[in-house]
């Protein structure tokens, strides 16, 4: 057997920035390195001078130093002929150790440039990482896990492996990033006095390919504590102490006596883990080379002194040339774990996504709950401070326009996840205690969605729906998700560059939708404004690929607030029966609680004021009060005014709105037409827009056109959903509302597509007060204390109706750790030979 030489090579790292006093100098010829203490502080110091095998000043480059220390050991392996090398990285804190062994982006470490070196070879290699932290090993490619050290008998005599060691086999340099990456992650580093990110273990990588087996060791630096922290220090003891042992190791392998017989004496190993590891290295078949790092700085002079004494007592080891063990080279076959190992990689990937991306989420709907609670605290104060305008608001809070008009431009994925909370608040208020709100059923708003929508009902903030032609592209709307940046836009006006669907767009699956609950399918909430010319602005072009512009319609820019006409509720038109009846039924509730407050106000002197306090969300079951209001508002100097406020000009415009003699007509049908107040919905698979009328036409909501049964579902409903007493005293269908235009029949001349814009901008500047009212956060008490026990269940809240995708709870984490972890323990070998 052939006795081979530890080598001995020494780097010097830069200096810090600004440079000290450097008590090292290189003689490249002659090998030495001198080592004086410049500073004198050092008492009867002298220059003292080592002869190295290698030595390297701060200008060599890491792949310099691999070409010289290992590439060439390298060269002479090969399948037939394999070997081990070992490459032991050694010095104080902070010399580059590391920054020598695993490098940077910018700096490949030694262990990279083996990697690839390797590959380009042969094609495939098995790497395994380690780390020897406090005496216990741990898997860096399985999260740090813990793993057990066992002495086997191989066939040629015993040997140390690691169990259940993961080791990935690599096939391209971007496994080995992804690998290396995931392993350096779970490595434990600390920030100490001396280094930003020191190792706080000593890590141990392998590499095997057919030719060769490869082991790069960073130990960790040794270290005087000065700090007083409970962990470092401890870690500085084990580290130290493990430092110290491999000394003695090292000491008595360079004394170590070698008998007649060829028998060595005995030298200790198992004291530490990290002697134990090292054992092969130091004493079996393989090329090992120490590099020794120091640090130039005056200050290091005792660390740097202390280092190339150590690598004085390393040369006159020799370690005993051995055959490799055939059977740790068998198992390699090229791609043998590709697919685990693609598996495992792809896994891992995922959890750090998820865990990112739940940490995003987390910060996002922080963001919203800090704005959420913002807002309402100051629509409270707003509403205890606003003195009551003479009851004509009901006791309604009024918040100024132009409320939170933070432009949240989030992704499209968070945009869903406030889509949620924000349905979850919207429909809690519009499905909860509105009483000076509409709630309609009929298919007015069909026509504006494809037929894979239905609609169920909605929710009218405005006094009358202005009938239009298709083609005038008359409404817009917003999704959910586009009032979750407006949040208050009810109370506040949509704030500007919001953008917007054009009424039409015919792609739901761009919707984001709310689940209605759990059991339920979606139920889409949308928005309707007027579509205005002069307060929008249709995307195109340029501008279009600048802004978060829908796909499906291209998406509108809204320059000004607008005024919504209405909440629409609907569903997919395959949704079951079921959730139909059950959008319908809490509107339908609504409605009846709405009947009930207005009666009770009509009852008392404040009917007529209740009235008047709201013209824009009249009462239709008190149309003596409407109509006279309806007229205030279309008031010809009003509207002038708003022309005037906007720029518009109405003969200019008159080509944008809808012509007069068309919306008397269907102000008229509708005046006329109460069937379609009972548009229930159909089976779906009766939909399809069968049930639908046209854009022009209400012809197919008469009663005839319908089929049979199709009224029955609402007269099934109705012995559930009156919780008003006299409804259900008297058992009968209760007074449907009906439709909203109808109340304004008499006025239709004056109704134009901008008109109730318009209307609702003068009367805004009329009252000073916002388009939109507030409703009181909760129905008075006496009035809630005379609801009926048949009320249907609350709304949830809004945190439970909005219910963000469930982030991995720990545990379902761990568990999904766990499974990544089988993937990685089935992508490798039982038992690692270290
Ligand atoms: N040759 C070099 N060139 C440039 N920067 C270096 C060099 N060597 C080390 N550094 C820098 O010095 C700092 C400390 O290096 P490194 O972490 O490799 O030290 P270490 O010996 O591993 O320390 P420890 O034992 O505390 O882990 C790092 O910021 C590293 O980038």
């Amino acid at each position: 057997m052939s006795l081979r030489r530890v080598e001995i090579a020494v780097r010097v790292r830069t200096p810090d920035c600004p440079p000290d006093a450097s008590c090292i100098s290189l003689d490249a010829k002659t090998r030495h390195i001198h080592v004086e203490d410049v500073s004198g502080g050092t008492t009867g110091s002298s220059r003292r001078s080592y002869k190295e095998d290698f030595i390297f000043d701060e200008h060599v480059s890491n792949r310099a130093i691999f070409d010289e220390l290992v590439l060439k050991k390298m060269q002479s392996t090969s399948p037939e002929r394999p070997d081990t090398l070992c490459f032991l990285a050694y010095g104080h804190t902070s010399s580059g150790k590391t920054y020598s062994i695993a490098g940077s982006d910018e700096e490949p470490g030694i262990l990279r440039l083996c990697v690839e070196e390797l590959l380009r070879r042969e094609g495939v290699v098995e790497v395994a990482m380690l780390e020897v932290y406090m005496d216990s090993v741990n898997d860096l490619l399985a999260e740090g896990q813990a793993r057990q050290i066992r002495r086997r008998q191989g066939p040629q005599g015993p040997i140390i492996v690691v169990e259940d060691l993961t080791t990935c086999s690599l096939t391209a340099v971007e496994q080995w990033h992804a690998v290396s990456a995931y392993g350096m992650q779970s490595r434990r580093t600390a920030a100490t006095e001396r280094n930003a990110r020191s190792s706080r273990s000593h890590a141990m990588f392998t590499i095997k390919s057919r030719s060769v087996r490869l082991c790069l060791v960073d130990l960790a630096g040794s270290e005087r504590q000065t700090v007083f922290s409970p962990q470092l220090n401890r870690e500085s003891i084990s580290i130290n102490k493990s430092l110290s042992r491999l000394s003695t190791v090292l000491e008595a392998l360079s004394s170590q006596r070698v008998a007649e017989d060829g028998k060595r004496s005995y030298v200790n190993f198992r004291d530490t883990t990290l002697t134990v590891l090292l054992q092969r290295y130091l004493t079996g078949a393989s090329l090992t080379t120490f590099l020794a790092c120091v640090h130039p700085s005056v200050r290091n002079y005792q660390e740097t002194l202390s280092t190339l004494r150590y690598t004085q007592r390393l040369k006159r080891i020799r370690t005993r040339g051995a055959a490799a063990h055939v059977e740790e080279w068998s198992g390699l076959k090229p791609a043998a774990n590709q697919e685990l190992l693609d598996e495992l990689m792809r896994l891992r990937e995922q959890v750090r996504l998820n865990e990112s991306t739940s940490k995003l989420v987390e910060a996002v709907q922080q963001r919203r709950i800090a704005e959420l609670e913002h807002t309402l605290a100051a629509q409270q104060q707003a509403a205890s401070i606003s003195p009551p305008s003479n009851g004509a608001h009901g006791g309604a809070a009024v918040v100024p326009h132009g409320g939170p008009s933070s432009l949240i431009t989030s992704s499209a994925n968070d945009r869903v996840r406030d889509t949620r909370r924000v349905a979850g608040w919207l429909l809690s208020r519009v499905l909860g205690e509105l009483p000076e709100l509409n709630v309609g059923y009929d298919d007015y708003f069909d026509r504006f969605f494809p037929p894979s929508v239905q609609v169920i009902g909605y929710v009218s903030t405005m006094a009358g729906l202005v009938p239009r032609t298709a083609d005038a592209d008359p409404l817009a709307f917003l999704d959910v998700g586009d009032l979750a940046m407006g949040l208050s836009m009810l109370d506040a006006g949509i704030p500007p560059f919001v953008r917007l669907h054009k009424a039409g767009c015919a792609d739901p699956a761009r919707w984001e939708s709310h689940e209605w609950d759990a059991a339920h399918s979606v139920v889409y909430v949308l928005a309707f404004f007027e579509y205005h010319p002069t307060a929008m602005t249709f995307l195109t072009g340029e501008a279009a690929s600048e802004g978060e512009v829908l796909p499906c319609c291209g998406g509108f820019v809204v320059s000004s607030p607008l005024l919504p006409i209405a909440t629409v509720l609907c569903v997919p038109a395959t949704a079951s029966r079921p959730v139909k009846e059950d959008v319908l039924q809490r509107l339908i509730d609504l409605q009846c609680e709405q009947q009930e407050a207005v009666k009770e106000q009509a009852g008392g002197s404040a009917a007529s004021s209740s009235s008047r306090s709201s013209p824009l969300s009249t009462s239709r079951s008190d149309p003596e009060h409407v109509l006279p209001l309806a007229a205030e508002l279309l008031d010809a100097s009003l509207l002038r005014a708003a022309r005037e406020e906007s720029g518009e000009d109405g003969g200019e415009n008159a080509g944008a709105n809808v012509d007069g003699s068309l919306l008397a007509q269907e102000v008229r049908r509708q005046a006329a037409d109460t069937s379609h107040l009972v548009t229930p919905f159909k089976e779906s698979s009766t939909t399809g827009g069968s049930s639908r009328s046209t854009s022009s036409s209400s012809s197919s909501c008469c009663a005839e056109d319908r089929k049979p049964g199709v009224a029955d579902v609402r007269r099934d409903l109705l012995p559930h959903f009156g919780p008003t007493t006299h409804r259900a005293a008297k058992n009968v269908p209760p007074p449907l509302f009906p439709p909203p235009s109808a109340l304004v029949a008499d006025e239709p001349t004056v109704q134009t597509g901008t008109s109730l814009l318009a209307a609702a901008a003068a009367e805004g500047r009329r009252s000073r007060q916002p388009f939109v009212k507030v409703a009181p956060p909760s129905l008075p008490a006496e009035r809630s204390a005379r609801k009926k026990p048949t009320k249907p269940p609350p709304p949830k809240s809004p945190s439970s109706l909005l219910a963000a995708p469930p982030a991995l709870s720990k545990k379902q984490r761990v568990e999904k750790g766990n499974g990544d972890k089988t993937a990685g323990a089935n992508g490798c070998q039982g038992c690692h030979v270290i």
